[in-house]
């Protein structure tokens, strides 16, 4: 099973390869696209939590997640960035 820290490792590897897919198709696109989808996700989690099941709700959560490290490539952040915060 994936975990946050693998799928991110995925994904950069992805877009240090430039590899076509999702992701590097999205970060091309850009901080304001993706910024877009992020709050479009927000969105998706906040309603599945109020109004659909938990495995609704966790798979909108899982897309709000990989989203949201769509943006720490496009940004050039790294985990270690993020979680100093935490
Ligand atoms: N975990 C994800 C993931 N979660 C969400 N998404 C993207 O987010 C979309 C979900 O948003 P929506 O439900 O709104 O779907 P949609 O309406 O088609 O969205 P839009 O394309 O219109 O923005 C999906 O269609 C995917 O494009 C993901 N895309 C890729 N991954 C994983 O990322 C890895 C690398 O993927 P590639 O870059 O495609 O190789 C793989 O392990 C994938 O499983």
């Amino acid at each position: 099973m994936k975990t946050f820290d693998t799928l991110f490792a995925e994904l950069a590897q992805a877009v240090a390869d430039g590899r076509e897919g999702n992701t590097l198709s999205r970060v091309e696109g850009g901080v304001h696209s993706i910024g877009k989808k992020i709050v479009e996700e927000a969105a998706e989690v906040w309603m599945a939590a109020e109004h659909e099941g938990d495995d609704a709700t966790a798979a909108e959560i899982s897309q709000l997640l990989y989203h949201l490290q769509v943006l720490m490539l496009a940004k050039g952040l790294s985990l270690q960035d993020v979680y100093r915060h935490l």
